[in-house]
């Protein structure tokens, strides 16, 4: 089978001239279906380029990128739009959500949008999984922001989308809330989806099945199984070269 997401000797540079920052320096990578994988690395590294150029947010500079079988750099902006609709879900850190909606509308719009019943047992589900079973009338104005990015994971996985990508998706949750996200992500991936996140957090990490550790835009290592302290220990030891690097 395919993998959902490909990334073959992706570059992005921002900007020209002097002034260019390249951000992703060549970076080739298969996600997967059915596996949660964590990208991580210090801060500046790339890790919210390749979630954007690999969801096709972004297009790369140079290099491909395949996302469900479809290469997008030979897409039109249409054939992009729609294939994202289709299959892809994100999480991002600004949560987008919708201000005039409920949580329970803001939870099935994407299958909506995509011209699909909502699953609205699965949607119930997920909103009960997230602590948000008694707040699907509320409107996100009237949630905390622990609370509105819960909303933002629930509309992600109520739709089933092929590929899920999340940057930072725990990062304004307590920790058990935080853990019952986590587990939530690897059980729709053990059903088959494919999760992609960025986070700064071994714990999180740790409920990956693989981490990918990326430095100056460029993949310094994966893990597998990857255990909290592991991913902990890695982190300090990259962090440390680049720091090396640029000093
Ligand atoms: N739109 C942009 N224009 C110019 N430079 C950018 C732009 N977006 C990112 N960069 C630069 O590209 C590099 C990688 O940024 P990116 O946001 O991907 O890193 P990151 O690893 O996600 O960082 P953090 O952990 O701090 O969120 C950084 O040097 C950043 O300053």
């Amino acid at each position: 089978m395919t993998a959902p997401v490909r990334l073959d000797a992706v570059r992005k540079t921002y900007g020209s001239g002097a002034a260019a920052v390249t951000a992703l320096a060549g970076v080739s990578v298969v996600f997967p279906a059915g596996r949660v994988t964590a990208v991580m690395g210090p801060s500046g590294s790339g890790k919210s380029t390749l979630l954007h150029c690999a969801a096709g947010l972004d297009l790369p500079t140079a290099g491909t990128v395949t996302l469900v079988g479809r290469e997008i750099g030979g897409l039109n902006e249409t054939q992009l739009t729609e294939l994202r609709r289709d299959h892809v879900s994100f999480v991002f850190q600004s949560y987008n959500l919708m201000p005039a909606l409920t949580v329970w509308d803001n939870t099935v719009l994407p299958s909506l949008l995509a011209g699909r019943e909502p699953d609205r047992a699965w949607a119930t589900e997920v909103l009960r999984r997230v602590g948000l079973g008694d707040k699907a009338g509320r409107r996100p104005a009237e949630l905390s922001g622990g609370q509105q990015q819960r909303v933002a994971i629930a509309r992600a996985l109520a739709s089933r989308s092929v590929v899920t990508f999340a940057d930072e998706p725990t990062g304004a949750l307590d920790s058990q809330t935080a853990l019952d996200v986590l587990a939530l992500l690897r059980e729709v991936a053990a059903a088959g989806q494919t999760v992609i996140m960025v986070t700064h957090d071994p714990v999180a990490a740790s409920y990956a099945d693989t981490v990918l550790f990326i430095v100056d835009g460029q993949l310094a290592g994966r893990m597998d199984a990857p255990d909290a302290d592991a991913v902990a220990a890695r982190l300090a030891h990259l962090g440390a070269r680049a720091r090396q690097a640029v000093s």
